[in-house]
């Protein structure tokens, strides 16, 4: 028989290296004030701002103070996933959590519902006391926290947050899905075919409900920035044909898989799918976009700008069947990189011309993704064939590149809010 351990007592430790903090600090003040927004306690920001009061403007400080303000966050970091993994993950978040310093030195760390003493539920346990340690050795930052189990109080409180948090998120995502359906409906006047936009319910249902979970916008840092991009471009005259967020998030995906440094996208539109993949990258990756139509150049850049990513993205003007020989000249002289990752989105009849164009200038075993190469089915329809150049641009496409020897290529069809349609992924050999 195995005797249990005799004490109700949890024990958390994690490590992190305190370059994961101090990189978003360097080049980008912003993404340093989001990260300690996202994670620091109301109090815990008070005590940073006390201590490094000039922290939010990193441009000003020499290397050794934003070190230390890197060591300072790493420990709060460290201390909350140590709290965390000693009560209980999927109930707390770090901002239930704040590390405290006693005037003597003593630290705990407490979970704290932020609920008010004078507020009517004062009789209940609101705060709970953990021992956490925090130490530094050279760039690694290392915390343990050892507590008893969450008050049953506590535990009530953060799961009734939990499920409004959840309930929220569903409603947000309803709300958003309305705007989708509204602009749907516009369009399906406009065109008087309401046979073009046929939807089969379930397709946008299954995208709500896995986008709760998987898309939630309390646990996307980029979530505001994308919505941003999305309603702006909208709100100024765009059409509504950026991609889904589901796809967006596949791009991004896409693009950490394959470590893409370098990549090239024809088709920015207000730059909703560049920012997935500028999210996706990480800081040192860049993308080149390009778009032929200046009103859409000048509310992708507005929509760039304010998601930080202007280092990152550069916006081309002009068709794309001109600016990209311009850029294989470039590569060819050594003055361009070549691409990694190439995303193809613009004006389908020219899907070939652009698919050539870009096999000029990408490493091997690049990945070339071509979006909406399926149309509703209307790649086989024998009137679209004849009748609509992008249908045939695309059949155009999808029969050089079986033919060609330099390519691996595969098309996928997919159905979502956006409909019934399909990508093309190739990778070149
Ligand atoms: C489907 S949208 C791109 C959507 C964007 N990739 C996204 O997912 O957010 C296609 C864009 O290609 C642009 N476009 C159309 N013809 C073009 C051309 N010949 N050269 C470059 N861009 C073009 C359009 O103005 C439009 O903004």
């Amino acid at each position: 028989m195995r005797a249990p351990f005799p004490l109700a007592l949890r024990i958390g430790s994690d490590i992190i290296a305190t370059n994961r903090i101090l990189c978003p600090l360097k080049p980008d003040s912003k993404r340093l004030n989001r990260l300690a927004a996202r994670f620091l306690h109301d109090k815990e920001l008070d005590d940073l701002n006390r201590r490094f009061p000039d922290w939010r403007n990193p441009e000003l400080q020499v290397e050794s103070k934003r070190r230390n303000v890197a060591t300072w966050l790493a420990g709060r970091w460290a201390a909350k996933e140590a709290a965390k993994k000693a009560w209980d993950a999927t109930l707390l978040s770090f901002r239930d959590l704040r590390v405290e310093t006693e005037i003597g030195g003593a630290v705990h760390i407490i979970c704290d519902t932020g609920i008010q003493p004078d507020d009517e539920s004062y009789n209940r346990v609101t705060e709970q006391v953990a021992q956490v340690s925090i130490s530094h050795d050279g760039d690694y930052t290392i915390a343990a926290v050892i507590a008893t189990p969450l008050h049953q109080d506590i535990k009530a409180e953060l799961g009734t947050r939990r499920s409004e948090a959840e309930a929220k998120v569903v409603n947000q995502y309803a709300v958003l899905q309305d705007k989708r359906h509204t602009i749907l409906s516009k369009m399906v006047q406009k065109f008087n075919d309401p046979s073009r936009y046929e939807q089969d319910p379930r397709w946008a249902a299954v995208d709500a409900y896995t986008s709760t979970h998987l898309l939630a916008p309390e646990r996307n840092p980029h979530h505001e920035a994308l919505e941003f991009a999305y309603s702006n471009s909208v709100a100024k005259g765009l059409p509504d044909i950026a991609s889904y967020p589901a796809q967006g998030k596949f791009l991004s995906i896409q693009v950490q898989i394959t470590g893409a440094k370098n990549i090239l996208e024809v088709g920015t539109l207000g730059g909703y799918s560049a920012i997935w993949m500028a999210y996706g990258a990480g800081l040192e990756t860049h993308i080149t976009t390009i778009e032929v139509d200046a009103h859409h150049k000048e509310v992708a850049e507005e929509n760039i700008a304010r998601a930080g990513l202007s280092a990152q993205i550069t916006v081309l003007l002009g068709r794309g069947v001109d600016v990209l020989p311009t850029l294989v000249e470039e590569v060819k002289a050594g003055k361009q990189a070549p691409f990694d990752f190439v995303f193809i989105d613009a004006d389908k009849q020219n899907n070939l011309a652009y698919f050539d164009l870009a096999l000029q200038m990408v490493k091997p075993r690049t990945c070339i993704y071509v979006d909406n190469v399926v149309r509703r089915g209307r790649l086989v329809d024998e009137t679209a064939i004849k009748e609509d150049p992008r249908i045939s641009g695309t059949r155009a496409l999808i029969e050089a590149v079986g033919k060609n020897d330099k390519v691996d290529a595969v098309v996928i069809q997919t159905c979502s809010e956006k409909n019934y349609d399909g990508f093309m992924l190739c990778v070149a050999k």
